[in-house]
């Protein structure tokens, strides 16, 4: 499971969980924009934004999971599982592999209003990039300092959706996730009033009473819920470490613990990592399963025009600080 969000103050944070049972091993990668990159299907384009995000690299190649690029549009890619259906090749369209849409959406495109044109001219095919890691099923969130949109590719065709609630889990399709929050308005932050019955005086007897009924599992239509409630909510002052701060808190709201989502016999779904990008400032923070600090990498500290892919180990490990 995975989930996606986006938190506004001054600047626009943009993140998502990344849960799973193992790790295909992933770095904080910077793509720099003179960078060659062939795409399968289409060969180079023109622009070519540098890029920085969370990507499996192999051999000179980068896989993004999530990232933004220098004009603050951030994309992240989370499990569809059997509702993702990738299209034919065909010569009426550009055809993009599944797992170079981030690379070829944040090379080009400044805006989601550009990603939107982009998507109007493309088809997302399923060619693997290697037959040793198969077509991955994903969809798509995309977002920039005001908008956020879903990209679906299922049987019935390429869907993009406008995202108001700003979070993205895993199934059920969007739409469907959107409808089924119908079932929480009544959910507040508030304390509840008695609507039961005049006839019993019932009483708030605890804090937090409002949102009574916000459901706590695991799924993914139980997350999107949950993140969306909290993030719709979520006050912090615009501050970046106190906006970072929030954003931790909205996903740790949907933080998976080691023991509570067995996948198969003795194999448990965990939180791999968290990410928050300011997508304003070009700043990935992150934080590990195993390494609550927040750790950062600034684009805007290395030499976007460099040669070659700039590539930072996740920083894991409990880092504690003593205080005596
Ligand atoms: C496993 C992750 C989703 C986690 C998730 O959502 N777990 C919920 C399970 S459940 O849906 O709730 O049951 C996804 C998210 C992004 C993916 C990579 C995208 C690039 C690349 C594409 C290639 O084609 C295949 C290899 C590749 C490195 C991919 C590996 C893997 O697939 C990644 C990490």
């Amino acid at each position: 499971m995975c989930t996606a969000a986006v938190y506004r103050t001054k600047d626009t944070y943009f993140g998502r969980t990344l849960d799973y049972e193992f790790s295909y091993g992933d770095e904080v990668t910077i793509t720099p924009r003179n960078y060659p990159l062939k795409f399968r299907h289409i060969g180079a384009i023109e622009k070519n934004y540098a890029i920085l995000g969370m990507a499996h690299v192999v051999g000179d190649y980068p896989l993004y999971y999530d990232a933004i690029n220098e004009k603050g549009l951030g994309m992240a890619g989370l499990n569809f599982v059997g509702n993702a259906v990738y299209q034919e090749l065909s010569n009426e369209k550009k055809n993009v592999a599944q797992y170079e849409f981030i690379l070829w959406i944040l090379r080009q495109c400044a805006t989601v209003q550009e990603a939107k044109d982009c998507l109007v001219q493309m088809q997302l095919v399923g060619t693997p990039f290697h037959e040793s890691l198969p077509t991955a099923q994903l969809h798509w969130m995309i977002a920039d300092t005001k908008d956020c949109i879903v990209v679906e590719c299922m049987a019935d065709g390429l869907h993009v959706y406008d995202n108001p609630a700003e979070v993205l889990t895993n199934n059920p399709p969007f739409p469907q996730q959107m409808f089924l929050l119908n079932q929480y308005m009544h959910l507040s932050p508030r304390q509840p009033e008695n609507h039961f019955s005049d006839k019993l005086d019932l009483q708030a007897y605890s804090r937090g009473m409002g949102a009574l009924g916000l459901p706590g599992d695991l799924s993914s239509s139980s997350r999107f819920a949950r993140v969306a409630f909290t993030r719709l909510h979520s006050i912090s002052d615009d501050s970046e470490s106190g906006s970072v701060s929030q954003f931790f808190h909205i996903l740790g709201s949907v933080d998976q613990q080691r023991g509570c989502c067995e996948v198969t016999e003795g194999k448990y779904e965990i939180t791999l990592y968290t990410s928050c990008c300011n997508l304003n400032r070009g700043i990935y923070y992150y934080t590990t399963y195993e390494n609550h600090r927040i750790s950062a990498v600034d684009m805007h500290k290395e030499n976007l025009d460099a040669a070659g892919l700039i590539r930072y180990t996740p920083v894991t490990g409990e880092q504690i600080y003593r205080q005596n």
